[in-house]
Order: C-alpha cells, then sequence, then structure tokens
C-alpha cells in the first residue's frame, strides 16, 4: 500500500539528483594529447545502456564489431571500457598486465559474499591473492592433487551414467541441462569438501542454493550500482537479504569446516583421500606458514571454487554435447576415434585423453564458439595505454571473450564448428603469439580452475559419445533435428534429448563398470562394519536384496567403532547387480 508511493518518491529524487549532477559536472582537465577509446554516440544520463541487449556479451559484440574493437563506455553513471579483440587482448595480457591485476571491488566491502576484498576471486594483487594463487597452482587445483581425485570424478561420471542408462532403456528423454549440472555439482562438491549435492538436508545442497541466493542479491545490487546515487538506496533495500544470506553461508561453513578438523585430528598426519578442504585447513593451522589466512578468507575461498567451478563446467558440458548433435559428421569422427583407441570392451578413461587429438579439437571449438564465462571484468590500476589509446587508472575493463573468439581476422568463418581448424600447423602458426583463445581468461589471473573442469569435462562426455546415441526432442531445423543454440538472459542452454543405448555389449560394458564401482563402496562398508556388527550389515543386504524402498545415502553410525564416518553407499546402483551382490556378500561374510 504505501511502498509504491514511496519508491516512486526516491524514484523521482534519483533523476533530479542525475540530472543536477549531469548539468553541473565540470567536466575533468585531460592533459594535452590524452586519447581516450573512441565511444558510441552516448544519451544524456543513461549514457550507452540502450545499446544493450539482454543478453549482454551479444550487445557488446554488437557494438564492437560496429564501432571497434577497444570502446569506451558510460553505462548509466558507470564508465567502462570494453576489451573485444585479440590483439588488445594480448596487449592487456601480455605487456600490461601488471596494470590490470585487479577486479571490481563489492559496494558493500567485505559484507557481502561476493566481491568483497575477503575473497580470492577479488582480491586486489597483493600478498594474499599471490599466496593463495601459488596454493591453488601447486597443491589445491595442480595437477597431482587433480590425479589423487580421479576415482571421485570417475564415481560421479558412472552414477550419471547409469541414470542415463536407466532413461535408455525405458526410452525416456533426458533433461540434460539438470542431470549434468547434478553431476559438475556433485563433482566439484565432493573434490572439494567430500558431499554430495542431494537430499533437502545435504550440506552441499544448501551451499548450492545460498550461492544462488547470493548470485540473485548480487545481480540486483550490481543494477543499483550502474545508477550511481541509487547504490546506497539499493544497499539500504537489500540489507536483510544480504545479512541473511551471509550469515546462513557462514554458519554452514563453520560446521563443514569443524567436522573436517574433528576427522583430522581423528585421524592424524597420515590421512588419506583428502579433499581441498582437508589441505587448505593444514595451511590455516600452520603456524609457520607464509601467510597466516583467516577463516572469513577460508570460508569465502570456498565459495569462489563453488561459484567459479560448478555452473561453468556444467554450461561447457552441455554446449559441447549440444554442437556435436547440431554435427552428426563431428560426433561420427568422434566416435570412431574413441572406437579406434577404447575398443567397445571397457569404457574410455581420463588416461585415454592424450590419445584423443579430435576430442581435444571439438572441446576447444565448442568452447570458442560458446565460452561459459562470456565477459568478465578487471580493474585498470595505474593510468596506461591500450593500443594507443589513454585507459585511466581506475577504470573497469569489461573483457568480451566472445568477440575475441569470433574476430574475422583470426579464424576463418569464425562462426561455424569446425574441430580441425585446431588440428592445422597453419592455424597454430597464425596464432602463436595471440591470445586468440582465452575461455579462461589470460595472463597472471587466467582461471586457475582448468584442470578440475577439464578432468570432469573429458572423462563425462567421452562416455556419452561412446555409449549412446542422442537425439533432439522437437528441435530446431527443417527436421526438428537441430538443438536451439539461441540462449536467453541469464538462462542456461535447454538439452533435452532421447537416448538410446548404441549396443547391448556397451550396456554390458557400463554395467560391468556400474557394479566395479559398487562394489568398491560395498568394500569400505564392509570391512567398516564386519569387524563389530555382522547383524547390521547382513540387515542392509537383506533390505537392498528384497528391493525394498530404502534411504538414498545410507550413512555408517557413529556408535559403531573403527567404522568411517560419513562414507556412503548408493543403493540405488546395488540393487541392479544384486545376483553378483550376493556372492559377494557371502563371501565377505565368511
Ligand atoms: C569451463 C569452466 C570454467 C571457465 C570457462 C572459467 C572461466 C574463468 C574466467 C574467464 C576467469 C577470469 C580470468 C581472468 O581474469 O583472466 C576465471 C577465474 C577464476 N576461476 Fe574459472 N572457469 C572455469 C572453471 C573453474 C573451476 C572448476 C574453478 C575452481 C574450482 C574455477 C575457479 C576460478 C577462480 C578462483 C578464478 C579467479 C582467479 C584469480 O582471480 O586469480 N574456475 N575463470
Amino acid at each position: 500500500m504505501f511502498a509504491t508511493p514511496y519508491f516512486l518518491s526516491l524514484f523521482v529524487l534519483w533523476i533530479i539528483t542525475v540530472f543536477i549532477q549531469y548539468i553541473f559536472k565540470r567536466p575533468c582537465k585531460k592533459p594535452a594529447g590524452y586519447c581516450p577509446p573512441p565511444s558510441p554516440p552516448a544519451l544524456p544520463l543513461i549514457g550507452h545502456l540502450h545499446l544493450l541487449t539482454l543478453v549482454s556479451y551479444k550487445g557488446f559484440h554488437a557494438l564492437s564489431n560496429k564501432y571497434g574493437p577497444l570502446l569506451f563506455l558510460r553505462l548509466g553513471t558507470y564508465p567502462a571500457v570494453l576489451v573485444s579483440s585479440a590483439p588488445v587482448a594480448t596487449e592487456m595480457f601480455k605487456a600490461q598486465d601488471v596494470h590490470f591485476l585487479s577486479r571490481i571491488q563489492s559496494p558493500l566491502g567485505d559484507n557481502l559474499l561476493f566481491g568483497s576484498s575477503t575473497s580470492f576471486f577479488n582480491a586486489p594483487y597483493g600478498d594474499y591473492w599471490k599466496f593463495m594463487r601459488k596454493l591453488c597452482t601447486t597443491e589445491l587445483l595442480g595437477t597431482s592433487q587433480m590425479k589423487k581425485l580421479k576415482n571421485v570424478r570417475r564415481e560421479e561420471v558412472v552414477r550419471f551414467l547409469s541414470k542415463i542408462l536407466e532413461k535408455g532403456k525405458k526410452n525416456e528423454v533426458a533433461n540434460l541441462s539438470a542431470e549434468i549440472l547434478t553431476l559438475a555439482n556433485n563433482s566439484s562438491c565432493r573434490m572439494i569438501m567430500s558431499a554430495r549435492c542431494s537430499g533437502e538436508d545435504n550440506q552441499a545442497e544448501k551451499c548450492r542454493r545460498l550461492v544462488i541466493e547470493s548470485f540473485d542479491v548480487a545481480g540486483k545490487l550490481a543494477l543499483f550500482t550502474v545508477f550511481g546515487p541509487l547504490k546506497g538506496i539499493g544497499m539500504w533495500y537489500l540489507r536483510r537479504k544480504i545479512a541473511g544470506v551471509t550469515k546462513r553461508y557462514d554458519e554452514l561453513f563453520e560446521n563443514v569446516l569443524v567436522e573436517h578438523e574433528e576427522k583430522a585430528k581423528r585421524e592424524g598426519p597420515n590421512m588419506e583421500n583428502k579433499d581441498l578442504m582437508d589441505i587448505l585447513l593444514e595451511v590455516y593451522h600452520d603456524e609457520n606458514a607464509e601467510i597466516r589466512i583467516t577463516r572469513k578468507q577460508m570460508k569465502n575461498f570456498f565459495l569462489d571454487l563453488f561459484t567459479g567451478g560448478s555452473n561453468t563446467t556444467s554450461d561447457a558440458m552441455l554446449w559441447i554435447l549440444a554442437e556435436l548433435v547440431n554435427h552428426p559428421a563431428a560426433f561420427k569422427k568422434l566416435r570412431d576415434e574413441i572406437e579406434s583407441v577404447v575398443g567397445t570392451e571397457r569404457l574410455v578413461d581420463e588416461a585415454d585423453i592424450p590419445n584423443l587429438p579430435y576430442f581435444q579439437a571439438c572441446v576447444k571449438e565448442a568452447m570458442r564458439l560458446n565460452p561459459p564465462v562470456p565477459i568478465y571484468d578487471r580493474i585498470c590500476g595505474e593510468n596506461c595505454k591500450l593500443a594507443g589509446y589513454d585507459i585511466p587508472k581506475g577504470i573497469t575493463m569489461i573483457i568480451n571473450t566472445y568477440s575475441i573468439m569470433r574476430d574475422p581476422k583470426i579464424w576463418e568463418n569464425p562462426n561455424d564448428f569446425i574441430p580441425e581448424r585446431f588440428l592445422t600447423e597453419q592455424h597454430n602458426a597464425k596464432v602463436q603469439n595471440l591470445q586468440v583463445y582465452v575461455p579462461f581468461g589470460g595472463g597472471r589471473r587466467m582461471c586457475p580452475g582448468i584442470n578440475m573442469t577439464s578432468s570432469v569435462v573429458n572423462c563425462s562426455v567421452t562416455a556419452m559419445v561412446q555409449c549412446f546415441d542422442w537425439k533432439v526432442i522437437g528441435g530446431d531445423g527443417p527436421d526438428g533435428s537441430k538443438v536451439n543454440m539461441d540462449i536467453k538472459s541469464g538462462v542456461c542452454l535447454d538439452l533435452l534429448l532421447s537416448v538410446d543405448l548404441r549396443s547391448q555389449d556397451l550396456e554390458a560394458v557400463l554395467q560391468g563398470q556400474i557394479f566395479e564401482d559398487a562394489t568398491k563402496r560395498l568394500d569400505v562398508f564392509g570391512f567398516c562394519v564386519i569387524q563389530n556388527s555382522t547383524y547390521l550389515l547382513i540387515m542392509r543386504m537383506q533390505e537392498i536384496f528384497a528391493g525394498a524402498e530404502v534411504e538414498k545415502d545410507i550413512r555408517i553410525q557413529k556408535s559403531i567403532p573403527h567404522a568411517v564416518e560419513g562414507r556412503t553407499i548408493y543403493p540405488d546402483l546395488l540393487v541392479k547387480n544384486s545376483q553378483s551382490l550376493f556372492s559377494f556378500c557371502a563371501f565377505l561374510i565368511d
């Protein structure tokens, strides 16, 4: 009742403030010879906002096609420079990298989950960022840690494939957008903190929902920020939501951290199967560490890993599969490659990837055309020159990877899906000294999560091509066989595909893998429980054999001495293999 006139008067007040600022603002004196980047014609008050479109990077792309690769823009009251070509990006990430090493800070300072200086993603370039970056490269996200987590990824992929297999057998349509997001979330949550996103009361699921909520708040706040004087009003309007999300996230992570600390005390220095949280906690407790990180920094760091790692990875997988479905010749070529290297008697494995060059080219080409992070920001730290133009200290740089990777001066037929281009010498020579392929950014601040993403993408996409045939339901094109690649603002690709298992042989291979996976989990379960409570084990088995409804995750009860708490077994996988399991179980009980 009272809110509408109230907000209306605030809005009018804002218009008047901006207008007065606009009229009386003195143009600041620029030194002689000052040469700012070119700028499209702007309107009073809103600047270039009217030139943008709902899918922001496509609007920016259209602008750079018309006005050039380096542009000065005014988004409301917010000035920014748009970078859209490989030569400019190369200069920025190589010769001038030192001037562009920080990102935008949140208008809320350290009170919001996102954008605060205690996060790693937004940390200003300095000792904390350098320390964490080194830790990411050498320990947390480096190749050797990723190798250690291989089984975790394998289990999640096999779990995903078993769901798809069920769909295929029943001739059902698979909502791949949802299934692949679950796969990416579960893989990253397990690698980061040994938890899966399933069930209402699950920590990883709670964290996923909090991340979505805080993205929502951050997005709204960014809108207010564009309209200068509205920034304060936005912060006031959203203050309760911000405080609520931040408090819940803090409590949730405090619990997870305490659980990990207790586990570390119980298992001692030789603890096996460490996740990323175990490793970072060791650094946190190390009194001789180069930098003593705070608890808040640690919590924000995990948030960065979740936000940086889940949707990006699932989007990458969706785009790759969509491009392959839309290009049947490429799909067939890839399947032939997998078949010639792996055969049909075993499931493709991460270790096969170096022998699958065409697969690697398909991944690159799909990510070139559809970068999961199409735009991102940097801040200019010092007055400097870029492509001959003056860039003022403090201005936001918007890097449009979508434009950079469709630059017609670099890529022949830039809008076409041609994986072969990544296999030719000619292409390699042309791009040798240019930053042309930038889905993960560039320079010192480029994405540290490449290994983690690649390992999940590699093992899942290759298996999807090896085992299944995919068809679009109600798609685009004259015969309705194409995935509609036109995305709407803020929505990820909607991928609904019917799935068919290719052959009986592959079904046997997949079932074998699912069984092998299940027995691995049973082994842990049986071993722990058998020493102290055989009865419990048999009970559980009978429930499974009878096909009775059982809980999704059975946790080993805390009261059982020597049991590994928190380990889960997955009965939905076990049920399918009841016959083989029976003999396995009998062996254990003997
Ligand atoms: C397809 C998957 C991914 C894409 C396309 C992607 C893309 C990007 C891009 C474009 C940036 C900005 C780089 C720059 O400023 O030059 C970035 C930064 C970052 N990404 Fe990723 N990313 C992906 C996956 C991941 C994963 C799996 C993680 C970790 C689990 C991760 C963690 C981060 C972090 C922490 C940063 C900030 C780095 C810094 O400021 O030093 N990303 N990512």
